[in-house]
């Protein structure tokens, strides 16, 4: 597979929520082509609202979201969510999503819908055994029966079968003992060097989110608090010492 450079998002300005409730409040970040940027937040802070409102499930009320794609600007604002993932823009959700009583294989060929992933189906599966060895020894194993570590590893093999240039990844550590959110960030690096992905993570485990940062956004109230453009910049800011690091 390519690697694809020149992928990026911008956001600026951002309003969105439910209804009459407003979650997202003039939220601006860049997520530059090549880079993992983290956005931080504990729970109930708009991290899950931002994602849904970048993937077009949640319709933004102000402000902009801005993807270039292989040098093509497109705006996603208004945009569809089948439309978004025709772009190569995939999000692995919250809790996985994943379908419990199909199998591995089964689960992985459901990632493959968007037209450009269909034709490479054969290509991209054999690429993401190679990456996941485990799932290819357990290709045939139902889902639900995996444990929450294998489980993870289908959910970024499946947006790997969507054949994404733009990876969203929303709260990976949730669920997971300290050991498998180590290992479930490496391999969200590994893919992300393997496919030249471009990546934004909401996270709230600050200390296994930076590992893999270029440079990450704090998230409070649905503003952004802070911007830091380094894992070493956010570490060191006062904000993020307090709320995450208990300093
Ligand atoms: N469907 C909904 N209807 C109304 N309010 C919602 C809905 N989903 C989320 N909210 C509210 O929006 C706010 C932000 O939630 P969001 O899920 O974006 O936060 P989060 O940072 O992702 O936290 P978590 O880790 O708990 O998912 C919360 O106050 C939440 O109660």
């Amino acid at each position: 597979m390519p690697i694809l450079a020149g992928n990026s998002l911008e956001i600026a300005g951002l309003d969105a929520g439910y209804g009459a409730v407003r979650v997202l409040q003039g939220v601006s970040l860049s997520v530059p082509a090549g880079q993992t940027v983290v956005l931080l937040g504990t729970n109930g802070n708009g991290k899950t609202t931002l994602m849904r409102s970048i993937m077009g499930q949640i319709r933004a009320t102000a402000g902009r979201i801005r993807a270039s794609i292989e040098g093509q600007e497109r705006e996603l604002v208004g945009l569809s969510p089948e439309q978004v993932v025709e772009l190569g823009i995939v999000l692995v959700p919250e809790g996985r999503r994943l379908f419990p009583r199909l199998s591995v294989e089964q689960n992985l060929r459901l990632g493959a819908y968007r037209a450009t992933a269909r034709a490479a189906l054969g290509e991209n599966l054999a690429l993401c055994y190679e990456l996941f060895p485990r799932l290819a020894e357990r290709r045939a194993q139902l889902v639900g029966s995996m444990s929450g570590g294998e489980q993870q590893m289908v959910a970024l093999g499946r947006a790997l079968m969507s054949a994404p240039r733009i990876l969203l990844v929303d709260e990976p550590s949730v669920g997971l003992a300290p050991i498998l959110v180590a290992r479930t960030m490496e391999m969200i690096a590994e893919m992300k060097a393997r496919l030249g992905l471009t990546v934004l993570m909401a996270e709230q485990n600050f200390h296994q989110a930076v590992r893999i940062a270029d440079r990450g956004y704090v998230i409070v109230h649905g503003h952004i608090e802070f911007e830091g453009e380094s894992a070493a910049a956010l570490r060191d800011n006062d904000l993020v010492r307090q709320v995450y690091l208990g300093l």
